[in-house]
């Protein structure tokens, strides 16, 4: 509908199945007006790369982020004396001793083994040089560097370099004193060695009994403290497990207290670690020297009684609980003596977890790396080096050129290269590549570092703002794609919810739309109606309406009709009936040829406008309207109207009809499927006898087509003859016919196109004749209240039963007039045989 407004007259609306419609822009389109592209930034890539990048970025990088590793991560090297026997043949006191003789806690079953080792014979050249407290180069071997060409290296940033000369005592102080300090005031520590094998982790752990190591002079420093302390009341626990890594069986710790055995580690702590309270130095050693004799050892190229585990002691210190608020409660000192670090060992998965505070910086931590100062071991000591190359200033001199790197030292530096890279926000270490140096020459370790630092120095700084440049680049424009896909996110979902509120507009549209039709159509019947009333000038209507799936029954096959319908009876008041008009039978029959004209002609113009389904979903019903006085001819006019259309309905419908035959069809003016309703306008004054009907209706079948009077006549001889067979007379009332208009057509708006595929015509008539003679022969049960409300129904003598039941009245206006009609249900229940 195109306005959508109730139409009153159907001669006036034009109705179009498939109006034109103005296209109605999609919900994309209207968001696309409503939300210019423009709505989403788009993406800032000039401006990113054009960003400015602080040009020293060094500064930055390591003032932020160093500071607090400076705090909680001290980075100690020690170098191990060349010679062990030499130095003990020159009588150097104290820690200077040899590794057999000396180390404390010495295992006496390996110590034997030990002996019997043959020493190597080693180089007295020395591949590390110390240049400072903080830096050392490291040169690698003549042979390494004709055959690698590799260069010498320059490691600085050390919070001390302890020299070969260098005594326990003096890296106690300088190393672990501070750290014990700082326990004894509640804060926790750690000590950890880390070197090649044999360079010393051990010796400087624990030392000898001649020459204690840290784990001893702590210990000593500890209860040395406490007992001068009088007031203090503080506990003291120990433990020491190791842990040990097997072929094939994976990391497993120990217990190494004395009757301490495997343990585990859940998440981050170690479960059945036993704790011993220690309450003086002395006990505290001795429990230390049970530990170490119970530790895994084995003889390796480096150390004949090499630690193939990592062992870990804890001194827990317990406040007294009178102490309040006391922070140093909890506090741990931790020193771990760790497995070699050569290039072939692989670290523990558990230690990591252990110490995973410690190496993340939470805690505080103090590293000591311990290397070999001989030329054979230049590659394990530049390998510690590197490894730990993130946590302080390394220089390198000379680059390793990629064309000689053998097999075995590619991974090192593959390695290196990674750690810098994942260390990028750690502090960042300074890495010079001296590449000019290179075409001039090898630079020897005696010549000082401070001459060659400072080109490239210049490089390093230059590269390491491209880098930094580069990365702040890669992190605004990982901001600006987040930014970027929020504001597209955020389009998605006022989209989602346009089209939200789209679809709803549309299903109300659409109710809305259905309700307009309902009222249309609806508005268009009664209209209808209106006019027909108008123009037929009728009283009583009888409309039908067929099922859509009439041709399953044929006419000649049916021989007994169950009419079981309701029969709307009108009573007319006020009527002028045709007779004071002047009408004849004749005359009469013309009217209603007329009638069906008019009706039909309508009926099209509905169809033309109604759709199909409409037509095959309405019900079918029979309505038989007729004035009071002629009610014997209803089913007169009825049988009339519907010629041989009559076919079984439903089993709950209002008629049961059956279809022509298909020469009869022919000749029927009214096609199945299709609904009809017929209006049936029969003048009671009018009503005549039936032959006077029948002659009435030859008349009117001979001015249509002479093939159609023939069959008329064959039909109406036929009833005739019937009729005369049961000498039934005509009914008194039904005096004569004086109008007869019979139409036919859709009274449902909804009625199928296909009604019109054939115009009805007045061929109707002579099929009617066959069943108005059929109706005569009924006899209408007069006791029903249908003889109350008629008394003119007394006389009626069909043998039919027909029970009439008064409904109401209907007021109508005809002509002008006002047309009173009461309304009665005639159920019918007849049989035909029309054999
Ligand atoms: N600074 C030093 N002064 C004198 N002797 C030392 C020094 N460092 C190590 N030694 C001696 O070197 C030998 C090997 O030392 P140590 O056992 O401590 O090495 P390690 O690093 O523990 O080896 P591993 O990792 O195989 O256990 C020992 O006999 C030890 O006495």
């Amino acid at each position: 509908m195109e306005n959508g407004s109730p139409v009153l007259c159907p001669n006036t609306v034009t109705v179009r199945r498939n109006p034109h419609r103005r296209a109605r822009a999609t919900p994309a389109a209207k968001t696309a007006e409503s939300n210019p592209p423009s709505a989403i930034s788009s993406f800032p890539l000039q401006e990113i790369l054009a960003m400015e990048v602080p040009q020293n970025p060094k500064d930055n990088s390591s003032s932020s982020v160093q500071t607090p590793l400076s705090e909680n991560l001290k980075v100690y090297l020690r170098v191990r004396p060349l010679q062990l026997k030499n130095l003990k043949k020159s009588g150097n006191p104290g820690d200077q001793n040899s590794r057999l003789g000396h180390v404390w806690p010495q295992n006496p079953q390996k110590k034997k083994v030990a002996k019997e080792k043959i020493v190597k014979k080693k180089s007295t050249e020395a591949c590390i040089t110390i240049n400072d407290d903080h830096s050392v180069t490291v040169c690698p071997p003549m042979a390494l560097q004709e055959t690698r060409r590799s260069k010498s290296e320059v490691y600085e940033g050390f919070s001390h370099v302890f020299s070969t000369e260098s005594s326990q005592g003096e890296v106690y102080e300088r190393m672990v004193s501070p750290l014990v300090e700082d326990f004894l005031k509640g804060k926790s520590g750690m000590l950890t060695a880390l070197g090649p094998s044999g360079s010393g982790k051990t010796h400087t752990i624990f030392g000898s009994p001649r020459v204690p190591g840290m784990v001893p002079l702590a210990l000593q420093h500890i209860f040395r403290t406490e007992s001068n302390d009088s007031r203090s009341s503080r506990s003291y626990y120990l433990s020491i497990f190791e842990i040990y890594s097997e072929k094939g069986k994976g990391e497993k710790m120990y217990d190494l207290s004395a009757d301490g055995g495997e343990l585990t580690m859940q998440q981050f702590t170690i479960k059945g670690l036993k704790e011993v309270l220690i309450s003086n130095a002395r006990e505290a050693e001795s429990l230390v020297a049970c530990a170490m004799a119970k530790r895994a050892t084995a003889i390796t190229n480096a150390n004949s009684t090499s630690s193939r585990s990592q062992c870990i002691i804890n001194v827990r210190r317990v406040a007294n609980p009178d102490e309040v608020n006391d922070a140093s409660n909890c506090a741990i000192l931790t020193i771990a003596d760790l497995a070699g670090a050569e290039k072939e060992k692989r670290t523990g998965n558990q230690l990591t977890k252990y110490l995973r505070d410690y190496l993340e910086g939470k805690k505080r931590m103090t590293l000591i790396l311990t290397v070999k100062a001989g030329e054979e071991d230049y590659l394990d000591t530049t390998f510690l080096l590197r490894q730990a190359s993130p946590y302080m200033k390394i220089k390198f001199n000379n680059v390793v050129e990629p064309s000689n790197t053998n097999k075995r030292q590619l991974p090192t530096l593959c390695t290196f290269e990674e750690q810098k890279r994942t260390k990028y926000s750690v502090p960042e270490p300074c890495v010079n590549e001296g590449k000019g140096h290179h075409e001039e020459g090898v630079l020897s370790h005696e010549e000082p570092s401070g001459h060659t630092e400072r080109p490239a120095t210049k490089s390093s700084h230059t590269e390491l703002a491209g880098t930094e440049r580069n990365h702040l680049i890669m992190q605004n424009f990982a901001k600006a794609i987040w930014q970027v896909l929020k504001q597209y996110r955020d389009k998605l979902k006022s989209a989602e919810n346009e089209n939200q509120t789209l679809q709803e507009e549309i299903r109300k549209e659409k109710m809305r739309y259905f309700e307009l039709e309902k009222q249309w159509q609806s508005s268009r019947c009664s209209t209808c109606s209106k006019e027909d009333c108008a123009k037929a000038d009728s009283s009583i209507v009888t409309s039908f309406e067929l099922k859509s799936d009439l041709d399953e029954y044929r006419f000649n096959d049916v021989h007994e009709i169950n009419l079981n319908s309701f029969i709307k009876v009108k009573e007319s008041e006020g009527y002028e009936s045709p007779e004071r008009r002047g009408f004849s039978p004749c005359e009469d029959i013309n009217s209603c040829s007329k009638l069906v004209e008019v009706k039909e002609a309508r009926k099209n113009k509905v169809d033309e406008t109604t759709p199909r389904n409409e037509c095959d979903t309405a019900k079918k019903l029979m309505y038989v309207e007729a004035d009071d006085r002629c009610l014997t001819t209803n089913p007169i006019a009825f049988g009339t109207l519907q010629s041989h259309n009559l076919v079984k309905h439903d089993s709950c419908s209002s008629v049961e009809l059956d279809k022509l035959s298909e020469q009869d069809e022919e000749s029927t003016s009214v096609e199945s499927p299709l609904q009809v309703a017929s209006f049936i306008h029969c003048n009671a004054h009018a009503c005549e006898t039936q032959p006077v009907l029948d002659s009435s209706l030859n008349q009117s079948t001979s001015e249509e087509s002479d093939r159609d009077s023939g069959a008329l006549n064959e039909d109406q001889e036929l009833m005739a003859e019937r009729l005369d067979s049961r000498h039934i007379p005509p009914t008194k009332d039904v005096e004569s016919c004086q109008e007869h208009n019979i139409d036919v057509h859709c009274s449902d708006p909804s009625t199928d196109t296909s009604c019109k595929r054939e115009k009805p015509k007045r061929r109707l008539l002579p099929a009617s004749s066959t069943l108005l003679r059929d109706f005569s022969n009924m006899h209408v049960e007069d006791d029903i209240e249908g003889s109350k409300v008629c008394p003119d129904l007394d006389a009626c003598s069909l043998e039919s039963e027909i029970l009439i039941f008064p409904t109401d009245e209907i007021l109508t206006l005809v002509d002008g007039k006002i047309a009173r009609y009461k309304t009665f249900w005639v159920p019918l229940s007849f049989n035909l045989n029309l054999s």
